[in-house]
């Protein structure tokens, strides 16, 4: 392949030297796809989230961690209203279309608010602290949870706990809350502590860690008060306090006898008792009895409550409540651990995950199906795994049957939510029906449009009369919005003002890794300590800075990049205030990161030709005989169909669960094998095995090694891919054989051959472009809502926060409604008059070199793909130029462009 570079001829450009942004007028407002059918779609995989620990320059005495002496409940005043000026004037440029200016500021919080609450990050992370999942072998297992031992004696201490959120309630002024009552589930976690380990002398295995977690966190409170290095002096220091209070009975209730209650009448009341004997909490929050009822009474159930909520106790009370398993089926393994570490410690859980080794994952299912696991955490991906299903496929009478599968982050189910997953697709009700044997579901989702729920109840065939849905965005969050042409100056100077300088715990949320780096490095030259959290980091380092992050802590949420999405918005504004305390989000956006934003929409698109060609691969092996295993290397077909891995899984997931199912996909594997023999010679040991005949006679040999398809070999002998891996291993103890195994790769059987591929190749082209265009859609509302925020605040006078609250709030709910009327800006230009003639120079320069109108809108718009990655296209002098220009308007000018090149050339 012959790239370009500015050596070639690229540089000869029909442009003049770039030009700012275009000045145009509003576009009219696109409309949302509206040929939603059925579910599936792409997703964005590079969504970088930073989290900055901040603390004020100056070193105040706070910053000292000591041992802190048990907390006096401390009266907070009450917050004041915002109303102030924002402690920065920003306008925009009075030829930008949409003027913006916010000259207010947030009014400052009372002295000493969160002078209690300062911590050093530089403590935080000392490298003496291991806070990595650990196997601990001696820790005892906790009592069953209907066993006599151990539940009558939980109890919990007759403290008042917060219950602050309530959907429709009305906007601030919030109360705050005293220090004494916050950090609750960690409290009671403790409380269990105890009792757990001295139950019932049995090992448990690391990923069944209730008992785990308790000894982990004892550990790591007493280590870390040794070292001084506590997060946050209030809250695990006040847990240790609050640990031996726990211990003296005071006026507690039998959660057996409050279980015995609600078993023989699921009335309020009984709920309540048992609300109080398991968490100490008095009241249930908004949904959440609604929601435990509808699922008690056996009823499959829509739950949309905000992030922090409460939606996680509207299934553990259930499974404490019902008989069978609770199977909880959750999109990461960080947030299945998280869920785990907080189930209150009566409820015996446990995770199976891919990063878990056999001998863990399998002491996990032992368990299980002895019926000593209550609640299972499990990723979609599992259900692919026969063997898995055939665990729950047992009559009721049996310990480990399913009660209930909660699919929680439910809008991963569909396409048109802002984080669809293929695997999620997988989670329709018949499967769950079939393979589980169980009728009722929970789903829950703090964000979905009413597209997005439509397809999910329709997927999990939830009722509309089960739906519970509450507001989106909870009222102890005041938002705010500006537009800024200099990010960087404009969030230190937020930082240091009122009420930003006071808060200890600010989470920066920006789009790209490199930006968190830059960041923080700024604000630490700043005098602002920060760190950087994204997925570049090493896991130990990322949960390191995650646990001592105190999530429920956080006062201050800023958006250093417009989300790209209002579900990404509410969802990442949700990580403050989760104790019910009022928290600040503030957004800065800017028209360069839109225009970026707006290209990487169209990352994951791909073409009708890029699909077809697809497809063939798909269907090319040798379709006689259903039960052979093809594969498709990921690496390789993601290169050859200029298609991200998650696109290509999407289709496949497709083609298995769409209206015709025409395969079957199984678990991935590493399917190219390169083995050495070496005790036996190869034609000896072929000759009394059939797998290692059958090695040979498949091998290619490179270097004297015997390179190899697993799933060739494994269908030229008749046997299942896992098999023959098993008996590599074998082969392996006994020293006969070396090998290693790499190429991950999509394996799957062909069910039916499509007859038509042309019909196929059309209807799933659309089906992702309608994907592609609510994506587009969805960034242009978050845009829109920005643009909105600062301009009514601009045309009131004296404009405040709350105003932009109101304003921003009753946007998301219109969003959320799905109300048609949302008005939807669109600043992408259509055309340039230089764009034909660039392309066509690009073209030129790169004759040798295939294209498609969409390889050349990509780079156009500076967005990298799997066959013209940006390492290399980036070096073109047309790279990003058009970002202005409305992709699809590009691409036709590219294929106008490709007609005439190839007609040219043509011989
Ligand atoms: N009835 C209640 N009274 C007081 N506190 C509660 C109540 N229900 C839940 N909480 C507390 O609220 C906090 C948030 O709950 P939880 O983690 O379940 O929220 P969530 O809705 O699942 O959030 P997310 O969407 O981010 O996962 C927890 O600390 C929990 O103990």
């Amino acid at each position: 392949m012959d790239y370009d570079s500015d050596s070639d001829g690229s540089h000869i450009s029909a442009t003049p030297p770039r030009d700012p942004l275009p000045r145009r007028p509003p576009q009219p407002p696109p409309k949302p796809p509206t040929s939603y059918k059925s579910t599936a779609s792409t997703k964005r995989s590079s969504h970088l989230d930073i989290i900055f620990k901040l603390k004020k320059p100056s070193s105040s005495k706070h910053d000292k961690i000591e041992p802190v002496p048990e907390p006096e409940p401390i009266q907070q005043p009450d917050l004041p209203s915002p109303v102030g000026n924002f402690p920065f004037q920003i306008r925009r440029p009075s030829d930008q279309p949409h003027p913006i200016s916010i000259g207010r500021s947030l009014e400052t919080l009372p002295a000493g608010f969160f002078s209690t609450r300062r911590a050093s990050f530089s403590k935080i992370c000392k490298p003496s602290l291991n806070f990595e999942p650990e196997t601990s072998p001696e820790i005892t297992a906790e009592p069953k949870i209907n066993g006599s031992d151990g539940l009558g004696s939980t109890k919990t201490c007759n403290k008042k706990l917060p219950n602050l959120i309530r959907g429709d309630a009305p906007l601030p002024p919030v109360k705050l809350q005293k220090r004494s009552e916050e950090g609750n589930f960690v409290r009671l976690n403790f409380n269990g502590y105890k009792r757990k380990f001295t139950a019932k002398g049995k090992k448990m295995n690391s990923y069944s860690y209730k008992s785990k977690y308790f000894k982990r966190s004892k550990r790591r409170v007493k280590s870390e008060v040794d070292t001084g290095s506590l997060c946050d002096e209030e809250g695990l220091v006040s847990e240790i306090k609050l640990q031996s209070k726990a211990e003296k009975p005071s006026r507690c209730e039998s959660v057996e006898a409050a279980i015995s209650a609600v078993r023989s009448a699921v009335s309020e009341e009984n709920l309540v008792r048992l609300l109080k004997a398991i968490y100490g909490y008095d009241l249930f929050r908004d949904g959440q009895l609604e929601a435990i009822k509808m699922i008690l009474a056996g009823k499959s159930t829509m739950l949309v409550l905000p992030t922090g909520a409460g939606k996680s106790l509207c299934y553990q009370i259930p499974a404490v409540v019902l008989p069978g398993i609770t199977l909880v089926v959750s999109p990461l393994v960080a947030l299945m651990i998280d869920q785990l570490k907080q189930l209150p410690p009566m409820i015996q859980g446990g995770l199976l995950s891919s990063s878990q080794g056999p001998e863990e994952a399998a002491e996990t299912l032992r368990m299980v199906q002895e019926g000593s696991i209550k609640v299972l955490f499990v990723s979609p991906e599992r259900f692919l795994n026969a063997d898995f299903l055939s665990i729950f496929s047992t009559p009721n009478s049996t310990p480990n049957f399913v009660s209930l599968v909660v699919v929680d982050e439910a809008h991963c189910v569909s396409e048109w939510s802002h984080n669809f997953r293929p695997s999620y697709m997988r989670l329709g009700a018949s499967l769950l029906r079939a393979k589980l044997n169980v009728e009722c579901i929970l789903a829950m989702t703090a964000t979905a449009t009413t597209t997005t729920l439509q397809s999910i109840m329709s997927a999990l065939e939830i009722s509309s009369t089960n739906l519970i849905q509450k507001a989106q965005v909870r009222d102890n969050l005041w938002l705010s919005v500006s537009l800024s042409s200099n990010r960087m100056k404009d969030m230190l100077k937020l930082m240091k003002s009122s009420p930003f300088l006071e808060a200890q715990s600010i989470i920066v949320y920006c789009k790209f890794q490199s930006e968190t780096d830059v960041i923080s490095r700024y604000l630490c030259d700043n005098n602002i300590s920060a760190k950087s959290y994204h997925s570049g980091m090493l896991a130990r380092d990322r949960s390191r800075i995650q646990e001592l992050f105190c999530a429920n802590k956080i006062r201050v949420v800023i958006h250093y990049s417009l989300p790209e999405s209002l579900e990404e918005y509410v969802q990442e504004i949700g990580r403050g205030g989760r104790d019910g305390r009022l928290s600040y989000c503030h957004l800065f956006f800017d028209d360069v990161t839109y225009y970026k934003l707006r290209s990487l929409m169209h990352s994951d698109g791909v073409d009708e030709f890029a699909v077809n060609k697809f497809l063939c691969q798909v269907f090319a092996d040798d379709t006689s005989s259903h039960s052979k295993v093809c594969s498709l290397v990921k690496e390789l077909a993601s290169r050859k169909f200029d298609m991200k891995e998650e696109v290509m899984l999407t289709l496949l997931t497709h083609l298995e669960l769409g209206e015709t199912q025409y395969l079957h996909l199984l678990p991935q594997l590493n399917v190219t094998c390169t083995l050495n023999f070496h005790k036996t010679s190869p034609m000896l040991l072929a000759d009394k095995d059939t797998a290692v005949a059958a090695i040979l006679k498949k091998s290619e040999i490179k270097q004297g090694q015997y390179v190899f398809n697993i799933p060739t070999v494994a269908n030229s002998i008749g046997v299942a891919p896992g098999d023959l891996s098993n008996h590599l291993q074998n082969l392996k103890a006994k020293g006969e054989i070396t090998y290693e195994l790499k190429d991950p790769a999509y394996c799957y059987k062909i069910v039916k051959v499509p007859s038509d591929f042309c019909s196929l190749t059309e209807l799933l082209t659309r089906w992702l472009l309608d994907i592609e265009n609510c994506k587009v859609w969805k960034l242009d509302a978050m845009y829109s809502s920005a643009v909105f925020a600062v301009d009514t605040c601009e045309k009131t006078h004296d404009c405040n926060v709350a105003q932009q609250t109101t304003y921003l709030q009753e946007r998301i709910s219109d969003y959320f409604r799905g109300d048609n009327n949302l008005d939807v800006l669109d600043k992408m230009g259509q055309n340039s008059p230089f764009l034909r003639a660039d392309i066509k120079v690009f073209l030129q320069s790169n004759s040798n070199v295939k294209f498609t109108p969409r390889a050349i809108a990509r780079i156009m718009h500076g967005i990298g793909s799997p066959a013209y990655p940006s390492s290399i296209w980036s070096r073109t002098h047309f790279w990003g130029r058009y970002i202005q220009i409305d992709f699809k308007a590009v691409m036709n000018a590219a294929k106008a462009e490709l007609m005439n090149f190839v007609g040219k050339d043509a011989p």
